[in-house]
């Protein structure tokens, strides 16, 4: 059954509904997937909007520990009626579909995240996926029922990007049959898993597993970190919350040091590698990179995630550009929907095309990432290698697009959109945070290009590539592309848009009316035309350069290029009867040159007549030979200061007029120099990363100590609410 209409709706908005081309039910039920899958969507909705709580004061106005433990209170309640739920699912289709749910209706609750976020993305799912099958018996269910809450600790201080750099060292003690977690140096602490600063009481960490003095490399192991009565940190480790961050404000993200800590040998999550009683370590995986397979399905579910956060801003935008009206196109007529200006529509329709071409991209990966699994359950992995160039790739795209798309957003709608309550802040925080976690976006690209570079090396040796790629032996067929930067890149907008065309196509090809057929087809069609213009340059295929042409006929090339010019179609041109040539000297960036240059031989002048009386002095004090260069913002502070003060007093005598232009170039020279140093005039850089002495993981975790949540060990909120939601009790 359709929601019911709500009463009191603006008119204009009234009025842009009733214009709709097309039946909103039908698309509706297009993007959930099919009817039954609306119904089922709208059911869980209904249900959760009766028994939830809402905020009473915004969530924006209460301090950072009020925020924290109200997001504990909300996600405590949601994950209540989300576990009741997920008991009553048998088929795992339904599970994926639930979850989805369940993510998507949460957003009504969290303006910022739940401390939860990370154990239902990434510790259930790295159990799943790393646990061999008696580990999953043992541990999913206790994560599915909430009866542990956990994280993922891989990132360090010193080392996010660069797995194999990680620091912390798991040694395993066959005497005991233990392994020994430590953190052998600061920039070794773990930072930024979300939920680990209050609210986790199992992590997952990634450590450099050690045995019988060999170093095999990283590994995930499950590890419990508080007392699951008191809550209390176990003893050998420190952990609390990194502090206040741009957005993720309620995720409690934490920093976690090892002390000698000693945990179970079975607590290495064991699909992939085991180690035996007796310390003998055992490879089991096919594949060296398969502990990396959280990130390969967090990446996918990104690819969704930034549709849907996009698919949020882009309705509030247009919903509000249909409401508002602004500027006086015709006098004593009404002012116009903003809406309705072109520029206006620029902004935001690119906005929904993207959302479409996000979702099915989106839904076309996460199919191809099950298939893959699926193979590897069989022990064939050939495919990963492309499905991590593939994800990585989509991820990193779909996070920097989502982000900008958002801002204008933002944009669109002035001063409004950038108030905390039109919620455009949030989702800008939220999803420019996903282009650098789960991997940064330039190393996500040059992973990708790692893995381009080397089917184009099979290509050239006419051995067979996979379908996705096969379009580089295509267009080496076709004509003399090149392996260059720019036609890797072009080959990758290539894949992204091919498969939102056959995808946005296929899914459109069943049942649907002509009428939405039309708006996908729009939309397709805008996404594709507006990538083309943005990208000319990419997509041009030959450089169409006389500089840069292949057999190097550079002067030939210009003079024949000059000879097409319509200028040279006529001898004389007709303003030389009519109006003269501007002097270049009137062009502003002409002046912009030149001025500069003016205002700087006054300012050397000046200080050089200065700098002679005090040479002699600095000299014979400090030793020609001691004297360092000045630093370049010195000298600059020099020059200004001498010019402004030796310029002062010589002015005086002169005309007025010329005192005016002087003290101009005395301006010019300061406004100038302010805006290209601006960088440096900010003495006070306020940064625990760019202070002078760059003691940066020193400074970051002295922050970290001094933010209040770290103040007291066991949040209250613990006692209110988690306790009695882990003990069954609430
Ligand atoms: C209420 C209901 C709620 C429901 C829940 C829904 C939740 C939805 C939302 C989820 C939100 C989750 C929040 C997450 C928060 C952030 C978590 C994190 O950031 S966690 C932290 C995330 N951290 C990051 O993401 C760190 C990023 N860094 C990395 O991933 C890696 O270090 C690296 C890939 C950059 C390099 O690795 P390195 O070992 O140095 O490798 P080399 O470069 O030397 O290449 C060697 C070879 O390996 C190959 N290969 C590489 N990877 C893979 C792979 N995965 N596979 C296969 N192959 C791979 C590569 O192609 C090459 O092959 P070849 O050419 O030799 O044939
Ligand atoms: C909100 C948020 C939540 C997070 N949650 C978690 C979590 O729950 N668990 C967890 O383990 N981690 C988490 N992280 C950490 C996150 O995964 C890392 O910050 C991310 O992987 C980037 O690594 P980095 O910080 O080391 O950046 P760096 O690698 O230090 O990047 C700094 C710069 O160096 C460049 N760079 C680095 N390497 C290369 C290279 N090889 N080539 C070219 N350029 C390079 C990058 O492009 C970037 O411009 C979170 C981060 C954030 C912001």
């Amino acid at each position: 059954m359709r929601n019911k209409p709500i009463a009191n709706v603006n008119a204009d908005l009234l009025k842009e509904r009733k214009n709709c081309s097309f039946d909103i039910e039908e698309l509706t039920n297009l993007i959930d997937g099919g009817k039954n899958q609306t119904a089922r969507r709208r059911e869980i909705e209904n249900m959760l909007l009766k028994n939830m709580p809402f905020d009473i004061i915004p969530e924006e106005c209460l301090s950072a520990k009020e925020k924290y433990e109200n997001a504990v209170r909300k996600s405590v309640a949601l994950n209540k009626i989300g576990v009741e739920l997920v008991s009553q699912v048998t088929k795992a289709k339904e599970l994926s579909d639930l979850t989805l749910t369940l993510r998507r209706v949460s957003d009504a609750y969290f303006r910022e995240v739940t401390p939860f976020l990370l154990h239902l993305g990434m510790f259930i799912p790295t159990i799943l996926g790393q646990c061999s099958d008696e580990q999953v018996a043992h541990w999913l269910p206790l994560a599915m029922q909430l009866k542990i809450i956990g994280t993922y600790a891989q990132t360090e201080l010193g080392h996010g990007t660069f797995i194999r750099g990680l620091e912390t060292t798991a040694t395993y003690d066959e005497r005991t049959e233990e392994f020994v977690l430590n953190s052998p140096t600061l920039s070794s602490s773990k930072w930024w898993a979300g939920g680990l600063g209050k609210t986790a009481n199992h992590c997952i960490v990634v450590a450099q597993l050690y045995t019988k003095g060999e170093c095999y490399g990283t590994h995930p192991f499950i590890v419990q970190i508080r007392d699951m009565d008191t809550h209390m940190p176990l003893k050998g480790l420190k952990v609390g919350e990194i502090g206040p961050r741009l957005g993720f404000q309620t995720a409690d993200n934490g920093f976690l040091v090892f002390d000698n800590f000693r945990i179970p040998r079975d607590s290495l999550m064991m699909k992939h590698a085991k180690v035996l009683k007796d310390g003998t370590y055992v490879k089991i995986a096919r594949h060296s990179k398969l502990t990396y397979g959280t990130m390969i399905f967090v990446r996918v579910l990104l690819v969704s995630e930034m549709a849907f956060n996009l698919s949020k801003a882009v309705t509030i935008a247009v919903r509000y550009s249909a409401v508002r009206r602004q500027s006086e196109l015709k006098p004593n007529e009404p002012e116009p929907q903003v809406l309705d200006y072109l520029t206006q529509q620029h902004k935001l329709f690119i906005s929904i095309s993207t959302v479409y071409a996000f979702q099915f991209t989106s839904n076309w990966l996460m199919k191809t990432y099950h298939t893959v699994q699926a193979n590897m359950k069989h022990g064939n992995t050939d495919a990963l290698p492309e499905l991590h160039a593939l994800s990585s790739c989509l991820k990193a795209i779909c996070t920097s697009d989502c982000s900008a798309a958002i801002e204008q957003c933002r944009f669109a709608c002035g001063g409004h959109g950038y108030m905390i309550s039109s919620n455009l802040p949030s989702l800008y925080a939220f999803t420019t945070a996903t282009r650098t976690y789960e991997g940064d976006y330039t190393v996500l690209l040059l992973q990708t290009a790692r893995f381009l570079v080397k089917t184009w090396e099979q290509v050239e040796l006419g051995n067979a590539v996979t379908p996705m790629v096969a379009y580089l032996a295509r267009h080496q067929n076709r004509e003399a592309w090149d392996e260059s930067p720019e036609g890797i890149i072009r080959a990758f907008e290539a894949i992204a848009a091919g498969v939102y065309q056959t995808e946005s196509v296929r899914s459109v090809s069943f049942g649907q009316s002509d009428a939405i057929k039309d708006v996908m087809k729009q939309l397709s069609d805008l996404y594709l035309l507006y990538w083309s213009l943005e990208r000319t340059g990419d997509l041009l295929t030959t450089l169409k350069s006389t500089l840069g042409s292949y057999d190097g006929r550079v002067y030939e090339r210009l003079m024949e290029e000059a000879l097409k010019s319509p200028l040279n179609q006529e001898p004389v041109n007709e303003s030389f009867h009519n109006e003269p040539e501007p002097q270049v000297m009137d062009f502003v960036s002409q002046q912009h040159k030149l001025f500069i240059g003016i205002a700087s031989y006054y300012s050397y002048s000046m200080t050089a007549l200065w700098l002679w009386d005090i040479l002699t002095k600095v000299t014979s004090e400090l030793g020609v030979g001691k004297t360092d260069r000045l630093p370049e913002s010195h000298g600059r502070a020099v020059f200004m200061s001498v010019f402004n003060s030796e310029m002062e007093k010589s002015v005086s005598s002169l005309s007025a007029p010329l005192q005016a232009v002087l003290r101009q170039l005395v301006e010019l020279y300061l406004y100038y120099w302010t805006l290209e140093k601006r960088g440096d005039l900010l003495l006070v850089l306020q940064s625990t990363l760019g202070s002078y002495d760059g003691r940066v993981y020193e400074r970051l975790m002295e922050e970290a100590l001094k933010n209040p949540p770290n103040k007291e060990p066991v949040n209250e909120s613990f006692h209110k609410y988690l306790k009695p939601f882990i003990q069954g009790k609430l």
